[in-house]
């Protein structure tokens, strides 16, 4: 039960921030059945911050085991909606008041600017769980029409013990969209983030605590997918699964569910999304939000708009001044702690060979690199915003999710076509449009095959609003109201109140 010190010390954070590297089982920090441990790695040096406990099937067991009896004592139908929403808005305030800790750890694990973690992903984490601090008394049934002899109604109840499977380029974010509406709902959590970005979720147990809720709600295993990840994808006794990360994975994680105990399971998994820009677009504005739906995280987002289409008329111009901010969107790429950095690193070797590997794939396809195309500085994993020109619908880097600062860009000629080439994907999770002829945005944005469209803007996801994907790119909806159906089951009552037989 170990706890590592991380001192910081630079203009934008300085201090030390204590972070237990155990498991979090029952409210108490806890070594793992069969000791083992996972380096947690700085990816703007390349350097260990720290080593974190990783666990196996047996600390996923003894986790179900502490979330079932938490459901069945002190949450679930023995917590009140009202009681369940007080402490996720208490917990909101304690994100709230140690957000700069948190940012600081956002961006010294996952590589994110600081300016950005803290202005960007920690508020977007603090509204999430606020929101579904507000929906966890508003979760209720209906009832139904049916005879005078009989009273139908519905509840709405939870599935008990859910597995939450994260990955590495949210952390924090993905966490609230996972965290807030299944305790909002009155379900227990037995959750693994990715073995590469823990820090932060480990601080978050802290507030678990500190906010009050009972022990057992609220597990976090750490460890790797193929032990922890699909332990808890096979467990009998988790009734549903939530995952967010590869396309691979989710369909592992779906044949796991078929092959136990039929677990419902939801995925948000990949993207190639398009952006299409009409000859009639506010420049200056389309400008700022494709290059904020491209490359904001370095690209490593599932929304990212990574496939441009731009309308022959303005294409020369739109290519030029693209061209030159993304130049500066490279000048501002270093030290994720420095004020002036925009762009910071890949989160690790592995994503950042795999990069590499499309942009090499990209060259030898025959595209031209329009600028970046090459790792940037010496240490760490930072590579150049990248935009790729003439290139073809059948190259790996239009069809593939690079998940990286990589572009593909296009020329158009209509709508018609256009539409067609945005669709011709397996993905379908975001799609970008921008034009001023508010008929031909809404047309365009009603015919992307793609969970959500963005007419005029980037990626402005909010708590309230439905995420998911069309296609390979998910199973059921994150967010808002169309979250809690994913939480809860349906439970049909019939009450005799006069028919006699
Ligand atoms: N939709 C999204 O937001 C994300 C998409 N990706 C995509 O996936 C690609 C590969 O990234 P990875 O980190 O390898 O993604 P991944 O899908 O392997 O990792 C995501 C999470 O799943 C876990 N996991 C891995 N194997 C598992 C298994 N067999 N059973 C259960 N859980 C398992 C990981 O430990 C991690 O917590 C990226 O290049 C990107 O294209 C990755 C991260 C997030
Ligand atoms: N995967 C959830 C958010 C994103 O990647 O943009």
């Amino acid at each position: 039960m170990s706890t590592t010190t991380i001192e910081i010390d630079n203009a934008a954070y300085t201090g030390s921030i204590s972070v237990h590297t155990g498991l979090f089982i029952d409210n108490k920090w806890v070594d793992p059945v069969e000791p083992d441990t996972a380096d947690v790695v700085n990816p703007a040096t390349g350097k260990k911050i720290a080593a974190i406990s990783v666990g196996s099937k047996k600390d996923v067991d003894i986790a179900v085991k502490a979330a079932q009896k938490a459901y069945k004592t002190s949450w679930g139908h023995k917590t009140p909606g009202r009681e369940r929403g007080k402490l996720l808005l208490r917990l909101a305030d304690l994100l709230e008041r140690d957000i700069d800790a948190f940012a600081a750890l956002e961006s010294l694990n996952a590589g994110k600017p600081f300016s950005i973690a803290k202005t960007q992903d920690m508020p977007g984490t603090i509204a999430h769980i606020r929101y579904y601090g507000g929906w966890a008394d508003k979760v209720h049934g209906k009832t139904i029409e049916s005879s005078e002899v009989k009273l139908a109604y519905t509840r709405h109840e939870p599935y008990g013990v859910v597995g939450q499977i994260i990955p590495w380029n949210f952390p924090m974010l993905m966490l609230a969209w996972k965290v807030g509406p299944a305790l909002a709902t009155g379900n227990t959590i037995v959750m693994k983030v990715s073995e590469m970005t823990p820090l932060s979720a480990l601080k978050f147990c802290e507030l678990v605590v500190e906010a009050g809720f009972p022990p057992g709600v609220f597990n976090l295993v750490n460890g790797y997918g193929t032990t922890v990840g699909q332990a808890i994808s096979e467990h009998m006794h988790i009734t549903k699964v939530a995952f967010t990360g590869s396309t691979l994975v989710g369909r592992k994680i779906l044949e796991a569910s078929a092959k136990t105990n039929l677990k419902v399971v939801t995925l948000e998994l990949g993207g190639k999304s398009p952006t299409v820009i009409f000859d009639d677009c506010n420049l200056d504005q389309t400008l700022k939000w494709t290059t904020h739906a491209m490359f904001a995280n370095m690209g490593q987002s599932c929304i990212a708009g990574t496939r441009i289409f731009i309308q022959e008329g303005i294409y020369d111009e739109f290519i030029q001044k693209f061209t030159a901010i993304v130049k500066g969107l490279g000048q501002a790429t270093g030290d994720p702690f420095d004020s002036n950095t925009q762009h910071g690193p890949q989160v690790s070797q592995t994503q950042f060979d795999r990069i590499m590997g499309y942009i090499a794939s990209g060259k030898e396809s025959g595209a031209t690199v329009h600028i970046g195309g090459e790792r940037h500085g010496t240490e760490g994993y930072f590579i150049q915003p990248t935009i790729f020109t003439d290139v073809t619908p059948d190259m790996k880097i239009v069809r593939e999710e690079i998940f990286g600062p990589v572009a593909a860009v296009m020329k158009f000629k209509t709508e018609e076509e256009v539409i067609e080439a945005a669709n011709a994907t397996d993905y379908g999770l975001s799609a970008y449009v921008f034009s001023e002829n508010v008929g031909r945005a809404i047309r365009v944005a009603h015919a992307f095959e793609s969970g959500s469209t963005f007419v005029n803007s980037g990626q402005l996801v909010e708590a309230g609003m439905p995420f998911g994907g069309y296609k390979s790119s998910g199973v059921g909806r994150e967010h808002g109201e169309y979250a809690l159906a994913t939480y809860t089951q349906v439970k049909a009552v019939h009450v005799n109140i006069g028919l006699l037989i």
